[in-house]
Formats: structure tokens, sequence, C-alpha cells
């Protein structure tokens, strides 16, 4: 049994941060960063049966031409995905009257699309693109913490780059699911997404405080991996996805990250009208499942 201080339940038997019951969770869950965008994909939906809000994890559930979705949003940052794929997978591999893991035959795979912003880190990646991210690597921590399984090309980009950013710590290369790659990513860019616990410093950003490396990203955009599999190059930023892969990796879940590209941090500009951006990656999303 998986005592009280671990499985956390609400009087009501939700879920401890995400507040939801089982019967929330459809096989398919987008997600977004930005609790204000949860409402900005179910107002395509046909017809919404829930609502709910806790901290800043807001949820709609309903139906669009006939399937039932849930959107979520997550906040910001890859300590707040532990929280949302966790709490996601017990939702619906974890009997809560029980307190146990479900059989295996019993589990459930879901498929988990994250619809986020992001910058990008390449000139020929412009502002409005789509970008459908294949490799996300991880400069946060969150996956030192459980038992990874990466491949070889996985291990030796992660390897080049600790070196080329002579980073103290190795980061993490994880692959998403190729399946929804194909299905939902299909005409839009396909990239490496990097994946930064901060949205200043981490990105290479510096208003008032410098960078202790002050060509960090001309490194990062330069940074290349030569396999069989071809070039490996980095395409943007963001403070998400790699936590998503790994998770997703480790629980069984499909996992997909698209990103809506807001700005351009090779030329310097950010996207006049961001919601259209958004906007846009929700309604191809949407029209693909
Ligand atoms: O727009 P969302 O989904 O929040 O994603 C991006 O935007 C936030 C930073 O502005 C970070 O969460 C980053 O990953
Ligand atoms: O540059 C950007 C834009 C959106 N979100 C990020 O994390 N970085």
């Amino acid at each position: 049994m998986i005592p009280a201080s671990e499985l956390i339940l609400n009087p009501d038997g939700s879920v401890y941060h995400l507040n939801l019951l089982p019967d929330h969770i459809s096989d398919t869950i987008l997600t977004v960063g930005d609790p204000g965008r949860v409402a900005q994909v179910s107002r395509h939906f046909d017809s919404i049966e829930f609502e709910g809000t806790h901290r800043e994890f807001v949820t709609h559930v309903g139906y669009y031409r006939g399937k039932r979705l849930t959107v979520l949003s997550t906040g910001m940052g890859t300590d707040n995905i532990d929280i949302v794929m966790n709490e996601l997978d017990a939702l619906v591999n974890i009997d809560f009257l029980a307190r146990t893991v479900r059989p295996e035959e019993e589990r459930m795979s879901l498929r988990i699309i994250r619809l986020g912003t992001s910058g990008s880190l390449q000139a020929e990646v412009p502002i409005g693109a789509l970008l459908a991210t294949e490799h996300a690597v991880g400069l946060d921590s969150l996956a030192q913490f459980y038992p990874l399984m990466e491949t070889g090309l996985e291990t030796q980009i992660a390897t080049e780059l600790q070196q080329t950013l002579a980073l103290p710590f190795a980061p993490y290369v994880v692959r998403g699911s190729d399946l929804l790659r194909e299905q939902i990513g299909a005409g839009m860019v396909m990239g490496n997404t990097l994946t930064c616990p901060g949205f200043y410093g981490p990105q290479g950003r510096s208003l008032r405080l410098p960078l202790r490396q002050p060509d960090y990203i001309a490194r990062l955009q330069n940074f290349r991996h030569h396999s069989g599999e071809g070039e490996f190059r980095l395409s943007n930023f963001e403070m998400e996805t790699a936590g998503y892969y790994a998770l997703g990796r480790l629980l069984g879940h499909e996992v997909l990250s698209v990103n809506a590209i807001v700005a351009n941090r090779a030329t310097g500009e950010f996207a006049e009208n961001s919601s259209a951006v958004v906007d846009a990656m929700i309604e191809r999303t949407l029209q693909r499942l």
C-alpha cells in the first residue's frame, strides 16, 4: 500500500495538487504552461463538462469533434512537470481506494501533448514557426532523481554538451514519441529543444546581471553532434519539455512537445502578436488529433 504521505488525496478523493478525480482524465491530454491558455484551447470544444482550478493547475474537460479531451495548465518549470506527470499517471494507474499500483495488464498509456511557447536559437527557425520536439535536452536536475535509461546517442550528446558548456553537471537527453510527432508534427519544423531551469540566465538572457559565460548562446547555436542518424543541433529554448520526455519514458506514456516560436534569440526579435502564434498551434494540433 502506498502511504498517505506519498499518495496524497484530498477529502473528496482527488489527487493532491491537480485536484482531479480519475474520471477527469481522457486518454489524450493537452497541457499548457499558462493557466489562461486552457480556455484558449477549450473555446474550440463543442461542449465542456468540467472546469476546475487549484493553484496554477486549471483543467477543462470536454469534447472536440466527438473526442473527449482534458486540457490542463502546468505553470512553469520542470519541478511542476514532476507533479503533473506523477499525478496524471497516478490518476490512471493507481487504485486510489486500495492505494496500490494497478497490475501491468490494466495500466494505461496516456497521450500527452504539450502546447507551449518557446524561443528559437537559430535564425532559420523564425517567429511564428511551429516546432515539434524530437529530442529534449534537460539542463535542470529533475531526471537525476529517477533511473532514466538513455540511449548511446542520448548519452553522447549529453556528454559533449556538458563539455561544450563547461557545465559542472551532466545534462540529460531524451527522445519523445515518434508516433505523436509523425501524427501531430507533420509539416511543422522538427527540432531539438533545450529545457532550462530559468528564463533569464539559463536561457542566456542578461538584463542587469552579467552571464558567467558571455558566449553561452553562441556555444549553444554552434553545438553539433554527428552520428548515423545525421546532424544533431539545438533549435529552441523553453522550460518543461525534457521533464515531460523523461517522465513519459519512465512511466510509459506517449509525449510530444509542440512549440509556438515567439522569440528569436539569433535575431533579437519577439513576436508582435504571440497570442496569434499560440492560436495557430492550438488549431493545428486540434485538427490532427
Ligand atoms: O508558454 P509556456 O507553456 O508556459 O512555456 C514557456 O513559457 C514560459 C516562460 O515564459 C515557460 O513555461 C516556457 O517553457
Ligand atoms: O524565449 C522564450 C520564449 C518563451 N518561453 C521561453 O522559455 N523562452
